[in-house]
């Protein structure tokens, strides 16, 4: 399954966001959004979900525009992790994981025995099992976005589209979560993350689309397209470069 945006222009009727963008990304592949604040990260993620119609051009799925998916389809095409969870019920979170599996499930019927299998390998994946029974509004907010992801996980879609999922992170959970996700874009499913780290973005298998403002972006291959003067250029500070004993390019804003 494929992915596209072909001349896309996004935002809401009297802004347009961003407009003339193209970015393609497969099952099996990962691709990195970055951009300065405001530039219209999540507005282009909520466009590729479709919770925002596109204002020109189309996003493709296999060659077939967004708009003749209904929502139970793109619940299986797309898992959403989005970017502030100001949700406050107090679900436990194994309910709240379970509600993944919303897009198999006909109208009122309950999860199966499978759906708790599934919910129970993702709690697992994401290393937060002991958290299965506590009510969501009693946990903090690192083990909130953890168990948001493990919904999307228990979700099976074809692709994980997150907004800067690691924001609350603490170091460990970050680079765990991004080794994750890199296994599981390499098991084929399509990964699709808004990030302001560049050093998440360094991959050698890696898309990015780096967006600098409305029509003005790059996207290619993250090592080809992310270099100094680029990131310069868009973060408008002073970056180094530094390579790690695995030879690893790191950036560092200075
Ligand atoms: N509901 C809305 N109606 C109109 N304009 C909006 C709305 N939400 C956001 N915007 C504007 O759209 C632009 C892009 O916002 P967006 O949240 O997509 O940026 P972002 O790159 O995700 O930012 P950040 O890195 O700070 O999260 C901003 O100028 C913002 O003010």
């Amino acid at each position: 399954m494929r992915i596209e945006a072909r001349n896309l222009a996004y935002g809401f009727n009297n802004n347009i966001v961003g407009s003339n963008i193209y970015f393609e990304v497969a099952k099996g592949e990962m691709l990195f959004i970055l951009g300065p604040n405001g530039v219209g990260k999540t507005t282009l993620i909520k466009t590729i979900l479709n919770l925002l119609g596109p204002l020109d051009g189309d996003i493709l799925i296999d060659n077939l525009s967004i708009s003749d998916f209904n929502r139970k389809e793109l619940g299986r095409i797309f898992a959403y992790v989005p970017q502030n969870n100001s949700f406050n019920f107090p679900f436990k979170v194994i309910d709240m994981i379970l509600m993944g599996r919303t897009p198999y499930l006909e109208k009122f019927q309950t999860p199966k025995k499978k759906d708790y299998e599934i919910a129970f390998n993702s709690l697992e994946i994401l290393n937060i099992s002991h958290l299965e029974n506590k009510p969501f509004t009693n946990i903090s907010g690192g083990e909130k976005q953890l168990v948001l992801i493990a919904r999307a996980l228990t979700q099976e879609a074809n692709f994980l589209v997150l907004d800067e999922p690691t924001s609350s992170l603490d170091f460990g959970n970050e680079v765990k979560l991004l080794k994750i996700l890199e296994k599981l874009s390499k098991r084929g499913m399509g990964v699709i993350m808004a990030t302001h780290n560049p050093n998440h973005a360094v991959k050698k298998s890696g898309k990015i689309l780096l967006l600098k403002g409305k029509k003005d972006f790059y996207f290619g291959s993250s090592l080809e397209t992310l270099t100094k003067e680029r990131l310069e250029k868009v973060y408008e500070t002073k970056v180094d470069v530094a390579f790690t004993k695995k030879d690893k390019k790191v950036f560092i804003s200075i």
